[in-house]
């Protein structure tokens, strides 16, 4: 079957979270499992700072989106996915996708996606004409369906297509004026309630809900959680009207690319506790913190931003560090977040690493030299970071919430757990699971080295994922809705 997968950042290309990392290693493993799959992608800037790009295949010079009142032109470039025969797309147009892939100005962003998602038609209708599936993702690109069920019905191309809606995260939608509808092309008459109307504006995201074959979100827990007034984020209505073609699937990591015994990506290969060790001696004296080796690294890698439960970090941080731990911080985001752990890096300098940018490479260092990992999430789609850290022998320490649910046992006894973990979302619950961690790292260490052995068994890798999505396409085509 062929399927095209349409992503609005995709790694290596451009990344700024988890959606990346799936868009650049799911249609990989579709491809080992005998799926004929490609994909889209905006050819955003960044990716010309980072790439040489002139290895790009130009396939044509001028396309048009066909429903859009934006109607510029775009070029059509094409390349393939690292280690793979996937071929990828890129629509480029330098007015529309500027410097960074999510611009902060709302219109921008409605005016960038649509005319991507549009144009992504006018590809598929003239170089992928037997697409059957298109898998399209989060708010960005939801609005795909919207234009194939309302715009496209009876082109003789377009109009066999079935759409599988991935939501990553249904915190963002893609909440615009109403007036946007007639800019992106779409009838005005979807300004109602039973389609893109969401409280006096519209929502891209739940276009998408609505107007998919299939939808899916990347846990089961998290499919779950996403149909109650908790998690729904005001769509939990529409989500329960669409819950008998609502599934939720776990992501994988890449174990190709991310391999323990690989040492591209990390300090030296761990094999066993003492190449953990290693890393970890490294990690400390590239952060100039002091190399001591018993002293527990609890690391946390992430966007800066509400989902990822650092109001509770923030409210026990003073209380933590009475503890002789070792923090250490990646990421960027909202400038409270950014400040406070620069703060608190300056305030307890031998303890504190706040590494306040985007670096992958220091990345996987971090999640290979550490002994801990930390995502005390509010919600959490599925998570990678957690999978990142077992893959490397670090031990997460979760809230149990979502994908994190279903990735993380609790620790009871040598023989079982993967981790620790909370389930009330309140700083002492999480206080309490880092001390159990703690407990067993310092007092009993022969299980902390159990745990650590049990940790690296676990199989994370994509071939299932992969497989279960298939199975989603083939569901998708044979039951294409009619709007
Ligand atoms: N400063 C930094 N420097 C380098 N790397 C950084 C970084 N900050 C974050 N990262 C990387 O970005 C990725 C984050 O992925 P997550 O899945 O944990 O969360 P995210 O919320 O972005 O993804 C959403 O989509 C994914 C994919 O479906 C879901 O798993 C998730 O639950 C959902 O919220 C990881 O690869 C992490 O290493």
């Amino acid at each position: 079957m062929k399927v095209g997968y349409v992503s609005y950042e995709v790694a290596p290309f451009a990344k700024v979270g988890g959606l990346a990392d799936v868009a650049g290693a799911l249609p990989k493993y579709l491809e080992k499992i005998g799926e004929d799959v490609y994909v889209i992608m905006p050819f955003h800037s960044i990716i010309e700072k980072k790439f040489d790009t002139s290895k790009f295949t130009l396939e044509k010079e001028e396309m048009y989106p066909n429903s859009h009142s934006y109607n510029k032109p775009f070029s059509l470039y094409s390349y393939f996915l690292p280690n793979s025969n996937v071929k990828i797309y890129f629509i480029k147009n330098s007015d529309i996708f500027g410097k960074d892939v999510y611009e902060k100005e709302d219109e921008r962003l409605a005016l960038q996606s649509s005319y991507f998602s549009d144009g992504v038609l006018s590809v598929v209708k003239e170089f992928e004409k037997d697409t059957e599936v298109l898998n399209i993702n989060d708010w960005q690109t939801a609005i795909i369906s919207v234009y194939l069920k309302i715009n496209y019905f009876e082109d003789s191309i377009l109009g066999k297509i079935s759409t599988v809606l991935t939501i990553h995260n249904l915190g963002y939608q893609g909440i615009f004026p109403p007036e946007m509808l007639e800019i992106i092309g779409l009838p005005t008459y979807l300004y109602n309630v039973d389609a893109l109307e969401f409280y006096g504006n519209i929502n891209y995201l739940k276009g998408g809900i609505l107007f998919a074959d299939i939808i899916n979100t990347v846990s089961k827990t998290y499919s779950e959680e996403i149909q109650t007034a908790e998690y729904g984020y005001k769509l939990d209505g529409v989500l329960r009207i669409r819950s008998d073609k609502l599934y939720g699937i776990i992501n994988g990591i890449d174990y190709e690319k991310y391999n323990p015994l690989n040492e591209k990506n990390i300090f030296s290969k761990i094999n066993d506790y003492s190449g953990k060790i290693k890393n970890k001696l490294s990690l400390q004296k590239l952060l100039k913190l002091p190399q001591k080796e018993d002293v527990p690294i609890i690391s946390l890698i992430s966007r800066l931003v509400d989902q990822k439960g650092l109001d509770l970090v923030k409210e026990v941080s003073n209380y933590l560090l009475l503890y002789d731990v070792q923090l250490v911080i990646l990421g960027t985001g909202q400038e409270g977040y950014e400040n406070y752990f620069k703060k608190l890096q300056e305030k307890y300098p031998n303890k504190v690493s706040a590494n306040i940018m985007f670096d992958e490479d220091l990345a996987f260092k971090i999640y290979a030299g550490s002994d801990m990992f930390l995502m005390p999430s509010k919600y959490e789609p599925c998570g990678l970071g957690q999978m990142y850290a077992m893959r490397y022998g670090t031990v997460p320490i979760v809230r149990y919430t979502g994908g994190l649910s279903d990735t993380v046992r609790e620790y009871y006894n040598p023989n079982s757990g993967t981790g620790f973990g909370f389930y009330e979302y309140e700083p002492c619950k999480m206080l309490m699971a880092v001390s159990k961690a703690l407990y067993q790292y310092k007092i009993k260490k022969d299980n902390w080295i159990k745990l650590f052995e049990n940790i690296m068994k676990q199989d994370f890798s994509y071939e299932n994922t992969a497989k279960q999505y298939k199975e989603l396409y083939k569901m998708a085509s044979s039951n294409k809705n009619r709007w």
